[in-house]
């Protein structure tokens, strides 16, 4: 059986109150043990002593508080100790568990992986458990608490549930049938399995925006050496993030900010200025970086300088297309800013910081235009659409079969494929990969 698994669930470091979780079938002992005491009532914060069962020591004033299996968020019986979070407090606790037989320290991602082992979490859930305790803005909270809820996992174990009756059918023919049967599937069950393959289809051609919400949307700031892109990017974060200089050629290697645009997680970045004759090899290896990020980023801002208006950077005009925000620059200085537009400029000046608000109003709109998600509850993950893609190609080869004994097995395929995401289904090779990713604690 499990052993009992203990960790601190807060952040390491000083705080105001740390909490030391423990779980597993000792987590009672372990208590009573630092204690002294009789178990307090479940689900019943009480104020306690705890000291060191071997030195007597004190460690603690603390608020403890017991779960009893398998009302726990793991399913077993859990312990929390609410510590005062100073370090001292927090070390002498983890290092009393330490001397405690039965326990060990938790491995990252470990009290979720036994509530998904217990029953408690499918896949998705306990996905949705680390997106959450990495959300950085409001729509991503959204997306995980949504997920967390069951969300999606319900909508995958309904498709499979529809897919276990189609099977269950398919399998009544084979039974049933005098002969072997002619042709593949039944013409019952045909429409269920194409309806399910056009709804999988549906739901992957959602460009990707669970994904992408997941992670932030790509956002590069491209354009010819010393248009303004650094201090573009300086003036949307507020912050010094790339180096501003008026030598051209700058920016070599490819520079980050996160963003927070009206909820949207935004990954916003400069790049090397597009230039034909580069200094050395290293700005030559920046523009390259430059291209390569332009032509992967989700949204492109294409930054020319308006002071040499009407003459815009060719090779930045070449990477114009239906993503892209066009800004002229430097509007402190340039007279003439109303000649081109066909591109449909913002004008701004990162110097003074007129025009700021309208780009990111702009940025803000084309990131909730990839982002946003709607009723349906979208994939977050490689994962779950490596699976989906599975799931639907199988269910065409089932369409196509000769034999329905040949359809019944594609169709098993295909339940399966579902059933791995939520986790219903051998999926022990793919526990370790995901919660490895987890914090300590959780
Ligand atoms: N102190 C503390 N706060 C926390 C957590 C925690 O573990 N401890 N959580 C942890 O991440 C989250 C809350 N999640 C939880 C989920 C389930 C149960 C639980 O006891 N479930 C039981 C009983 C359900 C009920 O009473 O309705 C069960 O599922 O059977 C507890 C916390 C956020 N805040
Ligand atoms: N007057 C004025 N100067 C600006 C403005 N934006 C940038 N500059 C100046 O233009 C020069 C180049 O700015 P950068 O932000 O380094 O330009 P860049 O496009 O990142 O340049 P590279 O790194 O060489 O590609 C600096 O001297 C800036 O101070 C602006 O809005 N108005």
């Amino acid at each position: 059986m499990f052993t009992t698994i203990y960790a601190l669930a807060t952040a390491p470091g000083r705080s105001g109150v740390a909490v030391v979780r423990i779980s597993g079938p000792e987590a009672g002992s372990a208590l009573a043990a630092l204690t002294g005491r009789p178990l307090p009532a479940p689900r019943r914060a009480v104020l306690t002593k705890l000291r060191d069962p071997r030195s007597g020591d004190a460690l603690d004033d603390a608020l403890v508080l017991r779960f009893t299996a398998p009302a726990s968020f793991t399913g077993e019986d859990v312990v929390e100790l609410h510590l005062h979070g100073g370090r001292a407090v927090v070390s002498g606790v983890i290092e009393a568990l330490a001397t405690l037989p039965g326990l060990r320290l938790a491995e990252p991602g470990e009290f979720t992986r036994r509530a998904f082992e217990n029953g408690k979490l499918d896949l998705t859930e306990a996905e949705a458990v680390a997106d959450l305790i990495d959300a950085e803005t409001n729509a991503q909270r959204r997306q995980a608490l949504r997920q967390m809820g069951g969300a999606l996992g319900r909508l995958y174990d309904g498709w499979r549930e529809r897919l276990t009756r189609a099977l269950a059918h398919i399998e009544a023919d084979i039974d049933f049938a005098e002969d072997d049967l002619p042709g593949g599937v039944a013409d019952a069950v045909r429409p269920v399995i194409a309806g399910l393959a056009g709804e999988i289809a549906a739901h992957l051609d959602d460009g990707g925006r669970g994904e992408r919400l997941r992670e932030g949307l790509h956002i590069a700031i491209v354009g010819a050496p010393n248009a303004g892109k650094s201090s573009l990017l300086n003036a949307l974060a507020r912050r010094d993030a790339a180096i501003v200089s008026a030598r051209a050629g700058t920016t070599r290697d490819i520079i980050e900010v996160h963003l927070d645009l009206g909820g949207y997680p935004v990954v916003l970045a400069d790049t090397a200025g597009l230039r034909e004759a580069a200094a050395d090899e290293v700005e030559e290896e920046g523009i390259r970086r430059a291209r390569d990020r332009a032509a992967r980023a989700d949204v492109k801002v294409a930054v020319f300088d308006a002071t040499t208006l009407p003459d815009l950077d060719p090779a930045t005009l070449d990477l114009i297309d239906r993503d892209t925000v066009v800004v002229f620059n430097k509007t402190d200085l340039a007279t003439a800013t109303d000649l081109r537009p066909d591109l449909s400029p913002i004008l701004v000046s990162a110097r003074t910081g007129a025009g700021l608000k309208a780009l990111e109003e702009k940025l803000t709109e084309f990131s909730a235009d990839r982002l946003a998600i709607g009723s349906a509850p979208s994939l977050t993950r490689a994962r779950h659409r490596a699976a989906l893609t599975e799931c639907r190609e199988s269910l065409l080869r089932a369409l196509d079969a000769p034999l329905p004994e040949l359809a019944a097995e594609d169709v098993r395929l295909a339940s399966r494929a579902l059933g791995r995401i939520t986790g219903r289904v051998d999926v022990e090779d793919l526990l370790d990969v995901i919660f490895r990713d987890f914090c300590i604690g959780k």
